[in-house]
């Protein structure tokens, strides 16, 4: 419980203070975020969003509320302090003094569990890969760890069925999880994933954060939110991982930063402070380095 209350601090009370005011000495973030977006979801397009497209007088206003609402800015830093080379590429996460030991040396996998209660008990900080099924789960996890096969991948939805634990570094865990929302998987076979997937999640002492996956080549999906919203009222803490972010749309369809961004404004309804988000890709390795930074001072900050 103790573990439980201190990665809520992390994910809700780390946020910016509603009383920081925008410091003259840092340049608004709304402009790096935009930037974020266009250099590395967009990257055959050289439109920026520019200052001069910003209102004359309302900049440091917008980029005050901008920084409150929508920064992850972890424990050690003073909002007031953060610089725009502090927030990683493609993401709204600001990488703090907690930041470290991001390197994956090895990586083991240890066990299938059918069940909450059978998975391992040593109480090494853990990562939980949620997302519809193919979103990219066991994908990432390779990308992760440099190997192609260490979490079995498929065409079809469905793959992973158990909860599998991967040992990093013999310190913490990642593990991967059955996909929710596959139709073709029986009613009662979808109950059973949700009451044992909430199991684990209600259970995990250890758990650090949920990394939750979005496909960023479609548009926002009412599951996904649901389970966005089912978390932050169990206050599980969870970062946002947009997948399959190399996808780029040309026609019909919208592209991955429009999806990204339609997506975080239906979040912004639920949630008074917007969770950690990051661009990554599986196949070009789009925000792998940036997201091991982030767990490793998210982990970094809970093993203290
Ligand atoms: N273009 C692209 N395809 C990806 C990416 N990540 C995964 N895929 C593809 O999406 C499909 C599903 O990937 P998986 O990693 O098996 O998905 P999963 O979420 O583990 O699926 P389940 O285990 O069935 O829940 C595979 O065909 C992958 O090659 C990505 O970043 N970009
Ligand atoms: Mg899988």
């Amino acid at each position: 419980m103790l573990l439980r209350n201190r990665l809520l601090s992390l994910q809700f009370t780390s946020l910016l203070s509603p009383s920081s005011s925008y410091p003259r000495k840092t340049k608004p973030f709304f402009l790096s975020f935009g930037n974020a977006l266009s250099s590395s979801a967009r990257p055959h397009t050289s439109e920026h969003v520019s200052a001069s497209k910003t209102p004359t007088g309302s900049s440091f206003s917008e980029a005050a509320k901008f920084l409150r609402t929508f920064m992850f800015v972890p424990p050690g830093v003073d909002p007031e302090e953060v610089t725009e080379d502090m927030v990683l590429a493609g993401s709204n996460i600001v990488i703090g003094p907690y930041a470290g030991d991001s390197k994956i040396k090895e990586v083991e996998f240890v066990k299938s569990s059918g069940k909450a209660k059978d998975c391992p008990k040593d109480n090494r900080p853990e990562f939980a890969i949620l997302g519809r099924s193919n979103v990219g789960k066991s994908s990432l996890i390779n990308a992760l760890v440099r190997k192609k096969e260490v979490a079995l991948t498929s065409k079809k939805p469905g793959k992973t069925q158990l909860i599998n634990h991967f040992l990093v570094n013999k310190s913490w865990y990642i593990v991967d999880l059955p996909g929710y929302g596959f139709a073709k998987v029986s009613e009662s076979a979808r109950t059973d994933w949700s009451s044992f997937t909430k199991g684990y999640f209600l259970n995990r002492d250890n758990l650090v954060a949920v990394l939750l996956l979005v496909d960023a080549s479609v548009p926002p999906q009412k599951i996904d939110l649901d389970c966005a919203n089912w978390l932050g009222r169990n206050k599980i803490p969870m970062t946002f991982v947009f997948t399959k972010c190399d996808k780029m749309k040309v026609g019909k369809g919208k592209r991955p930063d429009e999806n990204i961004r339609n997506f975080q404004q239906l979040i912004a309804e639920n949630f008074p402070k917007h969770p950690p988000w990051i661009m990554t890709s599986s196949v070009t390795g789009l925000g792998r380095d940036e997201l091991l930074l982030h767990m490793s001072q998210l982990r970094n900050y809970w093993d203290q």
